[in-house]
């Protein structure tokens, strides 16, 4: 039986930790700051433990992963390096940014800890252990990036300790790991947030604007409803290429108002035309990865076939349910189910209709 640490127990600690439950036989502790967030986790099966001691745990590790927001992340390597003797566990973490964490690394490798940075690129905008699944990394791409003591034997331990997600491994330097996101990922969460600030700036004088935001305006701007907390570690670690990215965004904001002003029809098709060729083109993903979940919380008595009952109701309007968990989490309640939907429109139809049946559902975000 292997002993594995997990330090971070959220989102995408708690969906690593049950694919390792998947697949191999150990015993997980989970570390969190927050120790309620560790009790959850045990009570959902997400860890195994909850871990009370993190020098004396990591000392006994054989995997130490840590999956906190990423400027904790150099904290607690730091307190893993001044750990004496050297730890003999394989390190890794999960951070958006990578760059800034492996230079730290190399602090680790002088002690002697071998460590392997990781970023699955998928999550939701949803944080928690809460909201941990098993298939959350599936067909996702997983960049891996060794430090200078990582042998290809340790990238290919790594690779098997998370072969449970089913994620797609690729091995990258830091800097380029940082440049490639910066593109796809953190510079849209900025303009994202950005374009959530502008419609806000103008709902306090018009309150039509609250109301008609609800439509394609949400759905563009999902990831702006992610933690500020994991997003304004990720910019400050990010800085050189998010500045430049914003600049060059700048000369491309000048062009657009430049074909606004000049009012010429060829050039803003042109524009449109080029953005929408590009973006078709753009592979599609297969199957979990960065489908955002939608979940509905439903409170059901403890008695028999009281969940096939809501299933049956929901099947019958042909509704389909991607992932049920019952859970049994809050107190005063016999139970609550958390049942997860393809999209947020298969969830309001599923809450609609519980409803008239008397149920009482929540949205939690
Ligand atoms: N949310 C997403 O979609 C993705 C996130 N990531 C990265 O994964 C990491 C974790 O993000 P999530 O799981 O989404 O966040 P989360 O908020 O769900 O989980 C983070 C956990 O770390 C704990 N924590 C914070 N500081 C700590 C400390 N000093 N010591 C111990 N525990 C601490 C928090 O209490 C929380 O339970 C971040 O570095 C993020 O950049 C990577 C890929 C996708
Ligand atoms: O919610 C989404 O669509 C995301 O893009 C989640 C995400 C957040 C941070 C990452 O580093 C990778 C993926």
């Amino acid at each position: 039986m292997k002993n594995v640490l997990l330090i971070g127990v959220g989102l995408i600690g708690g969906s690593i930790a049950l694919t390792i439950k998947n697949e191999h036989e150990a015993v997980i502790a989970g570390y969190d700051v927050q120790a309620a967030n560790c009790e959850t986790a045990v009570k959902l099966g997400v860890i195994d433990r909850v871990s009370y001691d993190l020098q004396r745990d990591a000392a006994n590790a054989d995997l130490i992963i840590i999956a906190t927001p990423v400027e904790a992340t150099l904290n607690i390597m730091d307190q893993l390096s001044s750990i004496k003797p050297a730890i003999k566990a394989l390190v890794m973490d999960v951070g958006s940014t990578k760059n800034t964490i492996m230079k730290k690394a190399e602090t680790l490798a002088e002690n002697g800890i071998v460590f392997i940075g990781g970023h699955p690129m998928a999550g939701s905008h949803k944080t928690g252990v809460e909201s941990a699944r098993p298939h959350l990394l599936e067909n996702a791409f997983y960049i891996l990036t060794p430090s200078s003591i990582t042998s290809a034997a340790k990238i290919e331990e790594a690779k098997d300790w998370l072969k449970g997600t089913h994620a797609k491994f690729i091995v990258a330097e830091p800097d380029e790991h940082d440049f490639l996101t910066g593109i796809v990922s953190h510079f849209p969460h900025l303009i994202a947030s950005s374009l959530v600030r502008l419609a806000q700036k103008h709902a306090s004088d018009n309150p039509l604007v609250q109301q008609l935001a609800a439509g394609g305006f949400r759905d563009i701007t999902r990831i702006a409803s992610s933690s500020p907390k994991m997003w304004s570690d990720i910019v400050s670690q990010n800085k050189e290429h998010l500045l430049s990215l914003l600049n060059e965004w700048k000369e491309e904001m000048d062009q657009v108002i430049s074909f606004v002003e000049n009012g010429d029809q060829n050039q803003l098709f042109d524009y449109f035309n080029g953005a929408k060729l590009f973006r078709d083109g753009l592979p599609i993903r297969s199957k979990g990865a960065i489908q955002p979940f939608s979940d509905l919380y439903v409170d059901i008595l403890d008695t028999a076939g009281a969940l096939s009952k809501v299933t049956t109701l929901l099947a019958e309007s042909q509704i389909s349910i991607i992932n049920i968990t019952i859970l049994e989490v809050r107190e005063g309640l016999n139970g609550v189910l958390r049942l997860s939907f393809q999209n947020d429109t298969d969830r309001d139809n599923a809450q609609q209709l519980l409803h008239q049946e008397n149920y009482l559902t929540h949205i939690t975000e």
